[in-house]
């Protein structure tokens, strides 16, 4: 083990790194909030602000994506697209499968100009996550309960929002709605057969809802589905964990630019159009297991400095008074403020463990886990 990755595996390293997280991610809240009264006077400008500020927090995770752990991200896609990302607003489907397939989104995100930007159709539940479920808040994040009925509403009042967004951005859909695993996957192939679907190897049935209320609202306003499909290189299965630990990584991502005229625009045919989809995503996972590339060229973007040198400006700024306060805490000697103190960075590192929890496969939701007998009995119909 070199000298380098005996200093990424230290605890103290991490402290360091999660403090600075911890300490500048609430600041940005802070300042988040702050920009309220302006949404009120200057909407447009609040929503810039607020792309800049999420930035300073997105930013740091993929800085230790890519800057700590030095894990390697490329990109198999058409050069012809190429120039049209990050310049366009776009609909990016991608499989559910890795505990950080969301930090590999975010690192394309970056190369691409639309972290601060960019958005998703999140569960409920991590509107609550502190820092980045409070970001989302003012980012206009769409979250949805998971449960059709109340979201069909929501969701397409959310997306509509949207349309006079300031900033070019990437709005990302898990449509399999949950985490591939061995369970949800084999019950998700009954729902499949009793649908006369063919099977997936390597996906979770997608939920077609989503994605068509997404289309439908989104019309007008992106100009294309990004079919995105990740891997990892030798069986890697990457955690948030591992890249804190700096261990590295190598993703492979294959992107495919659809323009959105191509996507059918009554239900039936766009749910018939994504299983599709879903079953040609299969078939480049098994090419990528055969032959362990995906088809096509690699135009993969270089990593920028600027979520380096955001994690070094929050860092310069925030481990100074730390520091001070140390020293003061030290010579004071009083043993309660000392206990005190522990006591905060105990509770502080406890909360933290919790976040990362929620990236967790092993600790996810039981959505998807659970036979939905009725769409077993009954066959397939387009509900609106
Ligand atoms: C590469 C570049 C990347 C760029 C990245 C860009 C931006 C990054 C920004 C942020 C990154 C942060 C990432 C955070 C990640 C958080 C992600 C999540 O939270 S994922 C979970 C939430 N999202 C979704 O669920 C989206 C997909 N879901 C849907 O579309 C659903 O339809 C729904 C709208 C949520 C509604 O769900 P509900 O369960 O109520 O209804 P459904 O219609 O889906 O269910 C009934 C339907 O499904 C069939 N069914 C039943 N059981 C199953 C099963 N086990 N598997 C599959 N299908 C099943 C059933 O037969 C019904 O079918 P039908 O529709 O025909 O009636
Ligand atoms: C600089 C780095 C510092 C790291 C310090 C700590 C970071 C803490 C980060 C917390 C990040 C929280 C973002 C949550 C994103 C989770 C994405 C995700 O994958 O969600 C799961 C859902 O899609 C489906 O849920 P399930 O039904 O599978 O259950």
């Amino acid at each position: 083990m070199g000298l380098l990755q005996l200093l990424k595996s230290q605890f103290l390293c991490q402290l360091i790194i999660c403090y600075v997280f911890l300490a500048s991610g609430l600041i940005v809240n802070l300042l988040q909030l702050c920009t309220s009264p302006l949404w009120l006077i200057n909407k447009q400008l609040a929503r810039r602000l607020n792309v800049r500020l999420a930035y300073c927090i997105s930013s740091q995770m993929v800085a230790a994506l890519e800057w700590w752990s030095g894990t390697e991200c490329t990109l198999y896609t058409d050069p012809k697209s190429y120039s049209l990302y990050g310049n366009e607003n776009a609909i990016v489907v991608l499989n559910h499968m890795f505990e950080i397939d969301f930090l590999c989104g975010w690192t394309f995100c970056e190369r691409f100009g639309v972290l601060g930007s960019s958005k998703v159709l999140a569960k409920k539940e991590l509107a609550y996550v502190p820092i980045i479920g409070w970001m989302w808040y003012f980012l206009e994040i769409v979250f949805c309960k998971r449960k059709w009925e109340e979201d069909r509403t929501t969701v397409a009042q959310s997306l509509q929002r949207l349309q006079d967004y300031p900033e070019n951005f990437w709005f990302l859909l898990y449509c399999e709605g949950t985490r591939f695993t061995p369970k949800k996957h084999q019950i998700s192939m009954q729902v499949a057969e009793s649908k006369g679907l063919p099977k997936l190897k390597y996906h979770l049935l997608p939920r077609t809802k989503g994605f068509w209320v997404t289309v439908q609202n989104l019309r007008g306003t992106a100009a294309a589905v990004y079919d995105s499909t990740l891997n990892f290189r030798n069986n890697e299965a990457p955690t948030l964990l591992g890249i804190l630990n700096g261990k590295k990584y190598h993703a492979d991502l294959y992107v495919r630019r659809i323009p959105l005229e191509l996507i059918p625009e009554d239900e039936a045919e766009c749910a018939a159009w994504l299983h599709k989809l879903y079953q040609e995503k299969d078939s480049f996972q098994e090419h990528y297991t055969e032959t362990g590339r995906f088809p096509g060229p690699i135009v993969s973007p270089a990593r920028r400095p600027w979520s380096l040198i955001n994690w070094l400006f929050w860092s310069c700024l925030l481990l100074y008074p730390l520091a001070l306060l140390l020293i003061q805490l030290i010579s004071s000697g009083s043993v309660l403020t000392i206990v005190v103190s522990a006591a905060i960075c105990y509770a502080a590192s406890a909360g933290v463990r919790w976040m990362i929890g929620q990236t967790e496969i092993n600790r996810g939701s039981n959505y998807g886990n659970k036979e939905q007998i009725d769409s077993l009995r009954k066959p397939s119909k387009a509900s609106t």
